[in-house]
């Protein structure tokens, strides 16, 4: 049988949420647990994140403590309060061990691309909090005018506000079945990835590195065909060997004739933009890789050229270059 052992540091954000998870008797419910639950400011936002992770997971228990720790100002912290049995959607063993990557690296290091091409490979979707950023700001809807100026600006979107959408992508992915996921463009923050780990374990962090030279050339030469969505690229990366550097040769990626002429440019790939991204990355982001070094999940990856050679690398170090798919994959 499978438990969920619930303490009662974790009760007052937990329940709420636990209810509609496990299906919670309301014993466990009492009044200073509600009106605690409906203090906490991450509860609507961060419980659904927890909750669609916890759904997809198989593994037998979840250690929810952790996840509090962080953002619980008091907690109580007297004795284990009860055991409950999860009701878990699956218990198929085809679903167990899913991948569950992400994907760091400056503006431009290619993470959508090696991101998009491994989700395929290995059966999950790729979630890029920027396309659900770009999607948020094409649908008009509310937030559109407030997102729209952040993201010219090259800031980030507030932690709550993206965790709102991943929640949501999240939940759209589950009702259609899905599991695992390789994610691009989050954790972007400290806070990011102390959330991120309070929900669910990540089993790889992919650092995808370039020299900085070629990161501002390839962001201000990427172009998306505005009819297919194809991302293409017409930067030719040509750096000379200095300084005990490699040379380093990456050809542009450019699109077939038929998108040609329906290339479009993301506002945010301005030079002035693109500077002020990376300046953010290095000073919110960079962290990230130290806080998922220091807990062994790091892999650093530097990229030795163009696709083919970076592809065919990035393979063999995930030990993926015997997969099935892989010639499928790269097509
Ligand atoms: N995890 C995140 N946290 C905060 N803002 C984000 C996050 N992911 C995406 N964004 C916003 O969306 C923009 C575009 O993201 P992305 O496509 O990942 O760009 P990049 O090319 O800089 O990696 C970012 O500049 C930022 O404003």
């Amino acid at each position: 049988m499978k438990h969920v052992v619930l303490a009662t540091d974790v009760r007052y954000l937990m329940t709420l949420e636990l209810i509609s998870i496990y299906k919670v008797q309301t014993p466990l419910l009492d009044s200073h647990t509600v009106s605690a639950c409906f203090r906490f400011t991450y509860s609507d936002t961060t419980m659904a994140v927890l909750s669609r992770l916890l759904r997809a997971k198989t593994t037998s228990s979840y250690t929810i403590r952790s996840f509090c720790s962080s953002y619980t100002s008091s907690p109580p912290s007297t004795s284990d309060i009860g055991v409950i049995t999860p009701s878990l959607p699956s218990n198929k063993s085809s679903d167990r061990g899913k991948v569950q990557w992400v994907f760091l690296g400056c503006p431009g290091v290619g993470k959508g691309t090696y991101a998009s091409r491994l989700s395929k490979l290995v059966a999950v979707p790729h979630i890029a909090t920027g396309d659900l950023v770009r999607d948020e700001l094409s649908s008009k809807g509310p937030l559109s005018f407030q997102l729209t100026e952040i993201v010219n600006q090259g800031k980030l979107v507030p932690d709550e506000i993206i965790i709102n959408l991943l929640s949501k992508r999240l939940r759209v992915g589950e009702a259609k079945g899905e599991s695992g996921f390789i994610l691009d463009g989050f954790p972007r923050t400290i806070r990011q990835a102390e959330i991120l780990e309070g929900v669910t374990d990540i089993d790889l962090v992919i650092n995808l590195k370039l020299r900085e030279e070629a990161l501002l050339a390839k962001c201000l030469g990427r172009r998306t065909c505005s009819q297919c969505g194809g991302n293409y690229n017409i930067a030719c990366i040509d750096i000379k060997a200095d300084h005990g550097n490699p040379a380093m040769y990456m050809p542009p990626l450019l699109p077939p004739p038929h998108c040609a002429s329906k290339l479009i440019t993301r506002s945010d790939d301005t030079e002035q933009v693109v500077k002020e991204r990376l300046r953010i990355y290095n000073e919110k982001s960079r962290p990230v890789e130290e806080f998922y070094r220091i807990r062994g999940k790091l892999l650093e990856f530097d990229l030795p050229g163009g696709i083919p050679e970076s592809w065919t690398k990035l393979l063999q170090v995930l030990n993926l270059d015997d997969h099935e798919d892989t010639r499928s994959a790269a097509a």
